[in-house]
């Protein structure tokens, strides 16, 4: 049956990442463990991908839906039809899958196990209450009521105020436009692209065209990139020939702009495996780095010039890219990471040679991980000082600093007319100077 596998992989994927704890991205790669792509075509992969990433980013208001037309809840004995449903109701309210299409191949699909088989009526009877229901379960997703996980919600809320809360899950809603950091001429690359240059100098395109065939992919003229991921390592400000040690490099888009400067840069990272994209990212892009796999918070070294730190985090500013973030984290890792984080700042500290700087950035909207960690690294290291960030020179507005002269970005902000060329992710980034 035309679709049955895409629909079902995009089932399975979506249980290995929200009960999984399964990174999205990775599900779709080769090595995925377990695989739900096997024997799937391309187009397969990239229908399970849109239904699958769709669902993830709407989820709350899926379970939201499904949970006012299943009046008794899920059948205890068959917790795996939810997935089925969630990817069908995914389909049915936010892509443009005939409705009938989509309720036929979920009930074929439940049928095949036989667990769910038994339920293949109630499924068929929810689903077409679903698209009968469309417009006023449409009208609920709208608001971003239910889009974001109640605790991180509740998290952003004291941070950055109700209003702007709202504003950072609508955003998240919607569908991420691609960011092309370019080697050289972004105003050419936007022309011949179709895209825009935005005012910090990346070129943004809204295109679902796959990446690798894009012009100027397989010649190394640019790489994907956020718009607001391109600026950390701007701030670093380095010159032709400095040492520099991109901290945590891996897969590499910054290591990309550090090594186009002419510096020498060594590309630390823990994980081998991501090593090795950045290996074959910086050799398409024709631009070097010094490669070492070690653990960032026992490295000894000559001290740098310049380090940059782009620490592993929860990610929650990137949700809009990454919708399995919302659903994958939980608060404990804010705090298990902040610890990670504040070793590695330290250790940068002791590699750092004296009138030598740092950036030290996370793609996290928690002050735990960013505002919070840069104080506290203040007070354990005098000897160095804040440098508040140069927004002009970034070419990025006002609003992209906070008190402090920190960068601070959340997803709502570079609005666009065109709602398909708005946002940013949400990127965190302070700049440190040693004292000579
Ligand atoms: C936010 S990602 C880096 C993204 C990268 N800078 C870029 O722009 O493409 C964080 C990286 O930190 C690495 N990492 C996590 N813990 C580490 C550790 N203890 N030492 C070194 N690298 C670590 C992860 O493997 C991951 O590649």
């Amino acid at each position: 049956m035309p679709g049955l596998p895409a629909r079902l992989a995009a089932a399975h994927v979506i249980c290995d990442v929200v009960q999984g704890g399964h990174r999205l991205d990775e599900c779709f790669t080769p090595f995925a463990v377990p695989n739900r792509l096997a024997g799937l075509d391309a187009r397969d992969v990239a229908l399970a991908r849109s239904i699958a990433t769709v669902a993830l980013r709407r989820l709350g208001v899926i379970r939201r839906a499904l949970s006012l037309l299943l009046e008794k809840g899920l059948p205890r004995q068959a917790t795996r039809l939810e997935w089925a449903l969630i990817a069908a109701a995914a389909q049915i309210l936010f892509l443009d899958a005939a409705d009938h299409a989509a309720v036929d191949l979920a009930v074929r699909a439940v049928r095949l196990e036989p667990k769910t088989a038994g339920f293949a009526g109630l499924v068929n009877g929810v689903l077409r209450n679903l698209a009968r229901r469309r417009d006023e379960f449409l009208a609920l997703a709208e608001s971003g009521e239910f889009d974001a996980p109640p605790w991180l919600a509740q998290r952003w809320r004291r941070t950055y105020g109700e209003a702007e809360t709202k504003r950072i899950v609508q955003m998240q809603m919607r569908e991420p436009p691609l960011d092309l950091t370019t080697k050289s001429q972004p105003a050419f690359w936007a022309e011949r692209l179709g895209g825009v240059v935005l005012p910090t100098g990346s070129v943004r395109l809204s295109t679902r065209q796959p990446i690798v065939e894009l012009e100027g992919f397989a010649d190394g003229e640019w790489w994907v990139q956020d718009a607001a991921a391109a600026l950390p390592a701007r701030l670093l400000d380095v010159k032709p020939d400095e040492r520099v040690l991109d901290m945590c490099a891996a897969p590499g888009g910054k290591t990309a702009q550090l090594a186009s400067t002419g510096a020498r840069v060594t590309a630390l990272d823990r994980s081998a495996e991501r090593l090795k994209l950045l290996a074959a990212n910086l050799d398409r892009l024709k631009l070097h780095a010094d490669i070492a796999v070690a653990d960032a918070t026992g490295y000894s070294a000559q001290p740098f010039d310049a380090i940059l730190i782009d620490a592993p985090c929860t990610a929650t500013g990137t949700i809009r890219r990454h919708p399995d973030v919302a659903w994958t984290k939980k608060p404990s890792d804010i705090e298990t990471l902040a610890v990670l984080q504040a070793k590695m700042f330290d250790r940068a500290a002791a590699v750092t040679r004296p009138g030598g700087r740092i950036v030290y950035c996370v793609c996290s909207l928690e002050p735990e991980e960013g505002e919070t960690q840069v104080a506290a690294f203040l007070r354990r290291n005098p000897d160095f000082r804040r440098e508040p960030v140069d927004l002009a020179a970034l070419g990025a507005p006002s609003e992209f600093a906070n008190r402090d002269g920190d960068l601070r970005t959340t997803p709502q902000m570079l609005p666009n007319e065109d709602s398909r060329l708005a946002g940013v992710d949400g990127f965190f980034a302070a700049r440190l100077f040693r004292r000579p």
